[in-house]
Order: structure tokens, then C-alpha cells, then sequence
């Protein structure tokens, strides 16, 4: 789309690296998508802090992903089911993505964003099932709703299998202090030491921390030092993904800072590893994802903040 088809309060401009950013800035928020990876980079209700966090030590350049907001998974998570795919978590953040869509709606924007696997175009890749498209909208006002639609060609032979994950940075004042509830009672997969466990209780970061939770509700997340809580919604998703690498694993990551840890948190809404998506020649699916603020701290786990 060009700029003059684009709505009152969304531009299209060159971001960081060059490359071509969606800026939206209305009455209810600002918010900011890269068309590398489709990626949301930032969103900030109108009275609030930012609530997605990016770091200052990103990349932004071609092969490369963007390290914060929420970079889209798929068609595989980490290295896939088999443990053998590359580049990690899919092609999808490592490729540009074409602004469809940019519509008002009450309050928000609606941004929508498509990728074809035909279009993937990255040096050195390994031929991969290609016969999908995919769809990503964000729709920025108060509250942030995701939604990833993935839908198999219709002239496949096949049935699509693939992994998925919004995998979104919260910016949160001190993750030592922040607690995160809704996951009570579901088992999950540790990844740092490699284990599965039952959780108990409330999530609190205390070192490197790398889940996948067998969970498809919703998350609250309470921060006494920013005075606020964030509702983490999601729908289509049976996996939710904690992560904060805190201390060792920051200082190896080259495009993360030394104590970038502290005020961010992973909470994906997930589909991964035997939670996989299958779809049938025709057919597509869904994850959604909701993130809203709460100022009052009342809000406990609810089935819904929507
Ligand atoms: O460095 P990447 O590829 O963006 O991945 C970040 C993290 O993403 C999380 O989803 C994974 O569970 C972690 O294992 C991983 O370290």
C-alpha cells in the first residue's frame, strides 16, 4: 500500500535500518509494525508506558530478526518437531511481509499484513512445504488483539503441519517482581534443564526461565513497579511459552543488552511440538492473542478481559 491510501494517523516510513515501518498514532495509542518479519515492534495505549518491549540492541537489517515486540514463529518453533530445521522459529520473521489492510475501526487501526510461502526468499534455505499463506492483523487501540490465520492451498495433495508462535516482549518494570498467573496446575516442559514438571501456584523469575506450558487460557501478569497489570488473552492456542533469559544467557546473545532481562517477559501464545497444526488441503487456522492494561491491579485471572 502507499501512503496515500493509508488512513488518517498511519504513515508508511522508513524505520530503523531503512527498512519500511507502519506508524500508527491516533487518540487511543501508538504503535509501530515492520513489514520485515510483520513484525509489531511497539504499542503504547494513550496514559500508559509502552507495554511491548523492543531492545536498543536490535537488529534491523535483512536476514535477521528483530529482537523484541512479537515475532512471528512459523512454520516451525525453535528447530522444529524434528530438531533439525534452520533458521530458528521459521521464516516468517525473517521475511517482508506486504501491508494489505489498514483500516479504522472504533478507536483502533487495523493493520493486516500477508506472506505467501512462495515468496520466502532467503539465501541458503533448505526447500521447505511452501503451499500456505498467511495473514497477520494487529489491531491497535486500548487493548492489542494479534491474529495469525495460516490456510493450506487448496490444490495440496497434503495435509499442512506446522508449528506457530506470537511470541511477544512484554516490557515490565523489574522481572524479579512481576508475578504470573492463570498457569496453576498445567504441566510443562522445561527447556533450561530439560524436565517436565507440574507448576504450583504462581510463575515468579528467579533465573534463566524457558517453558512451554501445556495451557490454552489466559495469563495475568501483576508489576508492583510499574503499578499495573497486564491480561494476556489468547484464543486457538494450546501452548503458552514463558521465557526471560536473565542473567548468562543475555550476556551470549549478541543482540540483546547485559541487563535487558530485567524489564521484559516473554508470554507466547503457542501451537509447538505435539500441539502442532494440522490442516487439511483448503482449510485454515487461527491464534489469536490480547493484551490489555489494567491500572487498578484489581483484575485476577479471568476466563476473559475482552
Ligand atoms: O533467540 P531467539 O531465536 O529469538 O529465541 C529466543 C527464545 O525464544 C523462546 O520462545 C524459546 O523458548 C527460547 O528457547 C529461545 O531462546
Amino acid at each position: 500500500m502507499e501512503n496515500s491510501e493509508l488512513p488518517d494517523g498511519v504513515t508508511l516510513e522508513q524505520g530503523e535500518g531503512g527498512q519500511p515501518v507502519v506508524r500508527v498514532a491516533i487518540g487511543s495509542c501508538t504503535a509501530e509494525v515492520y513489514l520485515h518479519g510483520g513484525h509489531l515492534t511497539g504499542w503504547q495505549p494513550t496514559g500508559q508506558e509502552p507495554v511491548i518491549w523492543l531492545s536498543g540492541m536490535s537488529r534491523f537489517e535483512d536476514g535477521a530478526a528483530i529482537r523484541g515486540g512479537v515475532p512471528i514463529c512459523f512454520p516451525w518453533f525453535g528447530s522444529g518437531t524434528d530438531g533439525q530445521h534452520y533458521p530458528p522459529h521459521g521464516v516468517a520473521r525473517l521475511t517482508r511481509w506486504a501491508l494489505v489492510e489498514a483500516t479504522p475501526v472504533a478507536d483502533s487501526i487495523r493493520l493486516r499484513l500477508h506472506l505467501d510461502g512462495h515468496d520466502v526468499d532467503l539465501a541458503g534455505l533448505e526447500d521447505f512445504d511452501r503451499d500456505w499463506a498467511a495473514d497477520i492483523t494487529y489491531t491497535v487501540g486500548q487493548v492489542l488483539d494479534i491474529d495469525l490465520r495460516v490456510e493450506a492451498y487448496g490444490n495440496r495433495s497434503t495435509p499442512f503441519t506446522f508449528e506457530e508462535a506470537l511470541h511477544t516482549y512484554l516490557h515490565v518494570g523489574d522481572a524479579r517482581r512481576i508475578t504470573i498467573d492463570g498457569l496453576d496446575g498445567c504441566g510443562y516442559h522445561d527447556k533450561v534443564i530439560n524436565g517436565e514438571f507440574d507448576q504450583r501456584g504462581t510463575v515468579v523469575i528467579v533465573g534463566e526461565t524457558d517453558r512451554i506450558y501445556q495451557h490454552a487460557g489466559d495469563v495475568v501478569v501483576k508489576d508492583p513497579t510499574l503499578k499495573r497489570t497486564l491480561g494476556i488473552n489468547k484464543r486457538g492456542s494450546g501452548q503458552t511459552v514463558i521465557w526471560n533469559p536473565f542473567v548468562s544467557k543475555s550476556a551470549k546473545m549478541g543482540d540483546f543488552g547485559n541487563d535487558e532481562w530485567q524489564e521484559m517477559l516473554c508470554v507466547e501464545a503457542a501451537n509447538v511440538g505435539a500441539g502442532a497444526v494440522t490442516l487439511s488441503p483448503g482449510q485454515s487456522h487461527t491464534i489469536h492473542q490480547r493484551i490489555a492494561v489494567d491500572r487498578t491491579q484489581r483484575s485476577g485471572v479471568r476466563r476473559s478481559l475482552a
